[in-house]
């Protein structure tokens, strides 16, 4: 945790203040990922940068505001810095949530709640935590994407590092600025595939920052572990080029072997400063440089790309979920995905090999899959050529089509999954099309944000008549159909990167292969009820979402210890215990060393 003064340690750090002051000053670093039970004593043993006075009330993660108590308020020389009055934690949520409400747009809202992470780091995780429901929409999905969109405007501190391609030769140093000395996480992009909004350039900053408070408020990881990335390798964009508020490098995006080099200084860096261990996620990189920076890279780090693999299991946590609906195995149903990029290709083999886990051969699984991309249904020699070797496995001989209802038609998928970022791609004849062809058709319109959606909820229940199993990337309003109220599941990797992160951290895990992720898709289907089903939700209640992460990490701890893959020993009897320790606590510690007298 951040801070915790114990009796103990407050002795020892006053003890190296002149006597006379009677100060109490506090800790602004840790070192080592430690158990909450020994924390408070070992961070203050390796005090090495003490803050009084006013810079407390501007550190972000030891600022209470009007939390602090007058007691400690006389100690740290704040007494007089802030207004008399002394509020509690849940008081504080009031004025946030009050003013929160207050603002006209989500942006302003995405802006507010910046200016509180900046300002107090516990409440603000606080609030996300306790009204995660309402916070996820506007720190993640679909408000983030508009705040990258205009982060020029919506700037106000930086926040996370950017590593210029200008800066190659000197990644190490950079990433030596970074003031925590103990990271374990980091989300990084590129920022060339912003969701499905295109190349934002380091306006794409807003995703890992999204990412990792959500690796926080959703899976407990402490924030001064984690650190979010940008490397700016320029940007595509030309909007960007003339933009007067971009505030990174205005010029094309450096590719080729210039790039590759920056990458692998890049993670040779992370992994001499931070240790071999420290997990790093890729986010949001184009498709031409994803696939291939994880082939390249998973095995000698520990890796995964968030939009490859984490969605493919969130998504196919969601299907586990709908079989149960539509009463079928997994093996007797049809996919078809528009779609065939990294988010889709992800699903599509974690699916597959799903199937073989089931007992079909590699060949018997792709069968059942088909993908469409932007030049059509995906098949043998295609005539318009664009496969590439991820799309390969999955090409069959069939006839060359391009119109998705055709394609519907003639496929008749038991399964529709979109990943395309084509907004209303899925038709009303398309979604007619699955409602005629299944009794309970199953489609995800997984593209985010909410404006580049295959279809609505309400489009998809509608026109089925209430009678699909639906769920999208971003969140959908729940929808009322002849007096039934269906609630579409949110299919997104946010289900599952805060768990994974936080199962791999702890237990040690080095690298992150497809079978966990397999596993932790099972592991959220499992936590979806029959209530749930009922209410048309193939996935637990976002506001359920950190009981899930949580149980998704035990679940992967299991897993983890029996095949061997865990680094963290002795292996821990209680698997749920050992990972609760490390969980970051969002109540304010106390500065008041105990067996003080008051100064006057
Ligand atoms: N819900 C979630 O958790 C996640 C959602 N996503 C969302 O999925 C979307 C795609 O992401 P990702 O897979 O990484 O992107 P990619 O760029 O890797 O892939 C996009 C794919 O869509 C295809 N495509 C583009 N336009 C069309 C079209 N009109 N018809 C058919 N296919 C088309 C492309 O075809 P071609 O190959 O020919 O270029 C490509 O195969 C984004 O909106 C993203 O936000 C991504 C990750 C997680
Ligand atoms: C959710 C996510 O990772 C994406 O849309 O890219
Ligand atoms: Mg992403």
């Amino acid at each position: 945790m951040a801070v915790n003064l114990s009796r103990q340690a407050a002795k020892l750090a006053v003890g190296k203040l002149q006597p006379s002051s009677r100060v109490l000053c506090v800790t602004l670093h840790t070192t080592g990922v430690q158990r909450s039970d020994e924390k408070s004593m070992k961070k203050n043993l390796i005090n090495h940068s003490r803050v009084r006075g006013i810079d407390i009330l501007r550190n972000p993660k030891l600022n209470k505001g009007t939390a602090f108590s007058l007691k400690e308020r006389q100690l740290m020389g704040i007494h007089g810095l802030l207004p008399p009055v002394v509020r509690s934690l849940d008081e504080q949520m009031i004025r946030v949530m009050t003013n929160f409400s207050k603002r006209q747009n989500d942006l302003d809202r995405y802006i507010y709640l910046s200016s509180l992470q900046d300002r107090n780091e516990r409440l603000f995780y606080r609030v996300l935590t306790e009204h995660v429901e309402k916070m996820m929409p506007i720190v993640y999905t679909p408000t983030v994407g508009l705040a990258c969109q205009q982060y020029g405007v919506a700037f106000r501190r930086p926040r996370g590092l950017f590593i210029s391609i200008k800066d190659k030769g000197h990644v190490y140093e950079m990433i030596c600025n970074w003031p925590e000395r103990n990271v374990k996480a980091i989300v990084v992009t590129d920022g060339e595939r912003i969701l499905g909004l295109g190349d934002l350039g380091v306006y794409g900053m807003g995703i890992p920052v999204g990412k990792l408070s959500l690796y926080t408020a959703l899976g407990g990881i402490d924030p001064s572990k984690c650190l979010p990335i940008c490397l700016d390798v320029g940007t595509n964009n030309e909007a960007l080029h003339k933009d007067p508020l971009y505030i990174g490098s205005a010029h094309k995006r450096v590719t080729g072997q210039e790039y590759d080099e920056f990458i692998d200084e890049f993670m040779k860096a992370v992994s001499k400063r931070y240790g071999n261990n420290c997990l790093i996620q890729f986010e949001d990189f184009a498709n031409k440089n994803a696939f291939r920076l994880l082939e390249k890279y998973r095995n000698d780090y520990c890796t995964f790309n968030d939009d490859i693999q984490g969605t493919a299991a969130v998504a196919a946590a969601g299907v586990f979920a709908s079989l149960r609906i539509t009463g079928k195995k997994l093996t007797e149903n049809t996919f078809v995905f528009l779609g065939a990029g990294e988010a889709s290709i992800g699903i599509a083999e974690l699916l597959a090999l799903a199937m073989r886990e089931e007992g079909l051969s590699r060949e018997e699984s792709y069968k059942r899959i088909w993908l469409v991309d932007s030049k059509g249904l995906i098949i043998s020699d295609r005539p318009t050529g664009g496969i590439n070797h991820h799309k390969e496995p999955f090409t069959k001989p069939f006839k060359h089509l391009t119109d998705l209802e055709e394609i519907v038609n003639e496929i008749k998928p038991t399964v529709l999954i979109g990943a395309a970022a084509s907004p209303g791609a899925f038709t009303e004849n398309v979604l007619a099309a699955m409602g005629k062809h299944n009794e309970r058709p199953i489609i995800f319109a997984l593209s985010n944000p909410t404006s580049m959606s295959e279809c609505t909820a309400e489009q998809a229940y509608t026109i089925t008549q209430g009678r699909c199993v639906f769920a999208s990337g971003s969140p959908f309003p729940s929808c009322t159909l002849n007096g039934k109220t269906f609630i579409p599941g949110q299919g997104n990797n946010a289900y599952i990167f805060p768990g994974v992160a936080l199962g791999v951290l702890t237990c040690g895990v080095r690298h992150i292969e497809d079978k966990i992720f397999l596993h932790a898709a099972q592991a959220l289907a499992n936590l979806v009820t029959d209530e749930h089903l009922a209410e048309g939700r193939v996935y637990p209640p976002l506001s359920d979402i950190q009981s899930v992460s949580l149980a998704i990490a035990v679940d992967l701890a299991e897993y983890v210890y029996k095949e061997g893959m865990a680094s963290a020993y002795p292996e821990p009897d209680d698997k749920e215990a050992f990972i609760r320790s490390f969980l970051y606590d969002t109540d304010y510690e106390s500065f008041e060393p105990e067996t003080w007298d008051w100064p006057y």
